[in-house]
C-alpha cells in the first residue's frame, strides 16, 4: 500500500478510487454508490478499499453492474451515518475535527460533484505491464491495473455473454509473470448454466489466479477478503491411483492430482466463492457432474466413516472434492483407452468415450438403481452380446460408481487385468418368473414401527422391528452384529449338523432337476434372521436398524489370489467381529430357471433360509435363488474357505415380511486383518457330491482335502 495516501484527505482518496474505476471503464455513476457502501462496511478504512489496487471495489463494481446497474442503497446509511457521526461531532475534540472525514459534509459535496463531473478530470493510474482487459462493455479492449482475478471475472462475463450464441472459446493463456498458473497446467473449471436450449453445461475456463492476492490469514487478519491455499503435489495424494505400494500392484497409476489451489473470495456484495484448482492432464478430463463429485465425497468422507473423523477440516473435505473432480474427470478416458487396447477398434469421440461401445451398451442394457428388487426382466440373450463388449471394467472403480464406496481391483500376480465380464449391479434384480412382493399393504403394523423416529436404537424400548429378534436389536450402536447372535450364526454355519432342518415333501430344488422324478429333499437349515427397518417405519434412514440396506461402507478390493483360487475379495481396513461387508447381489431366479441355466451357473445361492415356514410344496415362482454369474455385486468375487471362513452368511428381511426373498448378507464372523481376504463357507458338501472345483481353500478344516487326496490315489 501506498504510504503517502496514509496522509491524503478523504476526499482525496475517494477521487482517487473513483478515477481507478473510470480507468476500468466504469463510470462515476456506477462507481460511487458502490465507493459509498463499502466505505461504511469497511468500517471507513480506507486502506481496504485501496488495497490490491482497488480489487474489492473493481469486483464490487462489477457485481453492480452485473446486477443491473448502480445501486444507490448506500445512501440512506450514509446519511443515518452523518446523522451520527454530527452528533458524535458535538464531542469531538479539535484534533479529531482536523481530519477530513469522508462523511462529513464536505465528503459529500466533492463526491457529488465529481458524480455530475467528466470521468476525464481523474488522472487515470499508470497501466499495469501485459494486462489485456476487456471492457465491461466487451468492446474496448484497455490496459489497466486492475488485478487479474477481476479482469477473468470480466471475461468470464463476455464468455457467458457468448455461450447464449454457442460460440466457442479458447482458454486464456496464463500470464507470463504467474508462476501460479504455469505450475498448474490448466487454468481454472467451472461450470455455466446455459440458457433454455443449450447444452445443460459448459466447462469455462476461468484466468489464472491473481499471483498478489492475499492468502489465508486466519485470525491474524479479519478483515482479508481473498484467501488462498495452496498444496503442491506431495501434499495430494495421486486421486486415483489404483497401485497400492503396500501391495505392490501392477494395475496402472491413473492421473495424480499434482497441485490444490484453494481460493475464497469474497465481495462488497456478500458474494463469498471457492474456487478448487487441480492440476491434471486437460487431454485426458473431462468436465464430470458436479452431482457425482459432491456424492463421492460424501461417500469418501462422510458415509464411509459414517461419525465424522476428528481430524475433519474444510482444507481435507476440499482437497477430497479436488481428487473427486480428477478421478471422475478422467475415468471415462482411462476405460477407453484400455477397451481400445483390448479391442483394438475403438473409435474415440471428443470426450474420450468409445460412442460405438456405448451405443451398443445401451441397446443391450437396462439397469435398475433403485431401493429393492424390482420385476424388470433381464433377457438371458443379452448376456453372450454383454461379455464380446464389456470385455474390460473400470479399473478404478469395479462398481461404476453404485456403491456408497470406490472398489478397487489389483491384480499382482498374473497377467489378467480384469476378471471376466460381468454388470456390476448392487442390488438384486429380477430376471424373468421370479415373483417377489414388495408391497406395502403387506406390511402390516406388527412388521414396522410407524411411531418411531430418529434412531430406534436410542429408543428406550425396542420398536415392533426388533421383536422378530426376540426384542433385541441385532445391531450394536457401532453397527456390529452382537455377539450372540453372531455366535448362533456362526455355530449354524459352521455345525449345520446339530441345528434344525426342516424337509420338504417333494422339494422344489430336487423338482426343477427332474420334474417327473424328483429326488427326495436334503434338508434345508433353519437359519435365524436379521429383521431391519424399512419403509413403513417412522424412523430415519441413519437408524441404527438400518444396516444393510445402506449398502457397503468398508474399504474392499478386488484381487488376484495366489492360492489359485482366481479373484477374490480383500478388505484395505482391519474389520471387527460382526461388521457388514456386503451382500450377495444378482439375479432373482426361480429354481427353475436355475435349472435351465444349470450348465452357466457359477454358485447360485437358493433363498431356503424362511422354507420351513412353507406348508407343502413351494410353488415355482416362491422357491428362489440368486446368480450373480451376470449381474451381480462383489459379493460373487467371494471365495468359499472350508469351516473357518471370516464371513457369515446371515439372511436379512428388508423390504417382505415373508421370507420367500430375503438379503443374503456377508459379516465378518471375527476379527478380520487389513489386506486379509474375505471368505464364506458355500457349505459345499464334497462328499455327497463332485464339488464344481478342487477345493485350495488351505483351511486345516478342509473337506475337500480329503476328496483331493482320493482323486491322487486313483
Ligand atoms: C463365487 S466364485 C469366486 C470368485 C472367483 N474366484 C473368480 O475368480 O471369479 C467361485 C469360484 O471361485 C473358485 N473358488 C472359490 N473358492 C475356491 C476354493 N476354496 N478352492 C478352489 N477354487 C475356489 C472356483 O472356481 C469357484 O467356482
Amino acid at each position: 500500500m501506498n504510504s503517502s495516501r496514509g496522509s491524503m484527505s478523504h476526499k482525496a482518496r475517494a477521487q482517487r478510487a473513483l478515477a481507478a474505476m473510470n480507468s476500468l471503464g466504469f463510470s462515476k455513476k456506477l462507481a460511487y454508490p458502490v465507493l459509498k457502501r463499502l466505505h461504511n462496511l469497511y468500517d471507513k478504512k480506507w486502506e481496504l478499499i485501496e488495497d490490491d489496487n482497488y480489487r474489492a471495489l473493481a469486483e464490487a463494481v462489477l457485481d453492480a453492474q452485473m446486477n443491473g446497474g448502480p445501486v444507490d442503497d448506500g445512501d440512506q446509511e450514509l446519511e443515518q451515518d452523518e446523522d451520527r457521526h454530527q452528533r458524535h461531532s458535538t464531542v469531538r475534540s479539535d484534533s479529531d475535527d482536523e481530519m477530513d472525514t469522508p462523511d462529513s459534509p464536505d465528503f459529500m459535496t466533492d463526491l457529488a460533484t465529481n458524480r455530475r463531473g467528466n470521468s476525464d478530470d481523474f488522472p487515470s493510474p499508470p497501466p499495469r505491464r501485459g494486462a489485456m482487459v476487456i471492457s465491461p462493455r466487451g468492446a474496448t479492449p484497455l490496459q489497466s491495473r486492475a488485478s487479474p482475478r477481476l479482469l477473468g471475472r470480466r471475461r468470464r462475463q463476455v464468455m457467458e455473454e457468448d455461450l447464449q450464441h454457442d460460440v466457442f472459446l479458447r482458454e486464456p493463456k496464463p500470464e507470463p509473470d504467474d508462476m501460479d498458473a504455469s505450475n498448474c497446467q490448466n487454468a481454472q473449471l467451472g461450470l455455466v448454466d446455459l440458457p433454455h436450449g443449450a447444452r445443460s453445461s459448459r466447462v469455462l475456463a476461468l484466468p489464472p489466479p491473481d499471483r498478489n492476492s492475499k492468502r489465508i490469514s486466519g485470525a491474524e487478519n479479519r478483515t482479508t477478503q481473498h484467501c488462498r491455499n495452496r498444496e503442491m503435489s506431495s501434499s495430494v495424494a495421486p486421486t486415483s491411483n489404483i497401485m497400492n505400494n503396500e501391495t505392490g500392484s501392477r494395475v496402472r497409476n491413473m492421473q495424480a492430482a499434482t497441485c490444490l489451489d484453494i481460493d475464497v473470495a469474497s465481495s462488497a456484495m456478500g458474494e463469498v466463492k471457492m474456487s478448487l484448482k487441480c492440476s491434471l492432464d486437460p487431454s485426458k478430463f473431462c468436465m464430470p457432474a458436479l452431482e457425482a463429485v459432491f456424492k463421492m465425497v460424501e461417500n469418501k468422507c462422510l458415509l464411509s466413516h459414517k461419525v465424522l473423523p476428528p481430524d475433519l477440516s474444510i482444507g481435507s473435505l476440499m482437497k477430497e472434492i479436488c481428487q473427486c473432480v480428477v478421478q471422475l474427470g478422467t475415468e471415462d478416458t482411462v476405460e477407453h483407452n484400455m477397451q481400445s487396447d483390448s479391442i483394438g477398434n475403438g473409435s474415440r469421440s471428443e470426450n474420450g468415450v468409445n460412442q460405438k461401445q456405448k451405443a451398443a451398451e445401451e441397446l443391450f442394457v437396462s439397469k435398475d438403481s433403485g431401493n429393492g428388487p424390482v420385476n424388470s426382466t433381464l433377457a438371458q440373450e443379452r448376456h453372450l452380446a454383454l461379455s464380446t463388449l464389456r470385455t474390460i471394467h473400470d479399473v478404478t472403480d469395479i462398481s461404476k460408481g453404485e456403491e456408497r464406496v470406490r472398489i478397487s481391483i489389483v491384480n499382482e500376480f498374473g497377467e489378467e487385468k480384469c476378471p471376466p465380464s460381468f454388470y456390476y449391479m448392487p442390488r438384486n434384480t429380477v430376471f424373468r418368473n421370479a415373483r417377489v412382493s414388495a408391497s406395502l399393504s403387506k406390511i402390516g403394523d406388527e412388521d414396522c414401527c410407524a411411531d418411531c423416529f430418529g434412531n430406534c436404537l436410542s429408543a428406550p424400548v425396542p420398536c415392533a422391528c426388533a421383536r422378530k429378534t426376540g426384542g433385541e436389536y441385532v445391531y450394536t450402536p457401532e453397527g456390529l452384529v452382537r455377539p450372540a447372535f453372531m455366535d448362533d450364526c456362526v455355530s449354524v454355519s459352521r455345525f449345520p449338523e446339530k441345528h434344525h432342518m426342516v424337509f420338504c415333501k417333494t422339494c422344489p430344488l430336487e423338482s426343477s432337476r427332474n420334474k417327473a422324478s424328483p429326488e427326495p429333499c436334503r434338508g434345508h437349515l433353519v437359519r435365524k434372521f436379521i429383521k431391519e427397518c424399512w419403509s413403513k417405519c417412522g424412523c430415519s434412514m441413519q437408524c441404527g436398524n438400518r444396516v444393510v440396506q445402506r449398502g457397503i461402507s468398508c474399504n474392499l478390493q478386488v484381487f488376484f489370489t495366489e492360492n489359485g483360487t482366481g479373484w477374490g475379495l480383500r478388505t484395505l481396513d482391519e474389520l471387527p467381529r460382526g461388521a457388514f461387508v456386503c451382500e450377495y447381489a444378482g439375479e432373482i431366479l426361480t429354481n427353475t430357471e436355475l435349472h435351465e441355466r444349470a450348465a452357466q451357473n457359477m454358485h447360485p445361492i437358493v433363498l431356503d433360509a424362511g422354507w420351513c415356514s412353507s406348508e407343502g410344496l413351494l410353488k415355482d415362482e416362491k422357491a428362489l435363488c440368486l446368480d450373480a454369474t451376470f449381474y451381480g455385486n462383489v459379493g460373487r468375487f467371494i471365495n468359499h474357505r472350508c469351516c473357518d471362513a471370516n464371513l457369515v452368511v446371515i439372511p436379512v428381511e428388508v423390504e417382505t415380511p415373508d421370507h420367500h426373498y430375503y438379503h443374503v448378507a456377508f459379516f465378518t464372523s471375527k476379527k478380520v486383518e487389513a489386506f486379509e481376504e474375505l471368505t464364506w463357507d458355500y457349505g459345499i458338501d464334497f462328499d455327497h457330491a463332485k464339488a464344481s472345483f478342487q477345493c485350495v481353500c488351505g483351511s486345516r478344516y478342509c473337506r475337500g482335502r480329503k476328496w483331493r487326496l482320493d482323486d491322487q490315489r486313483m
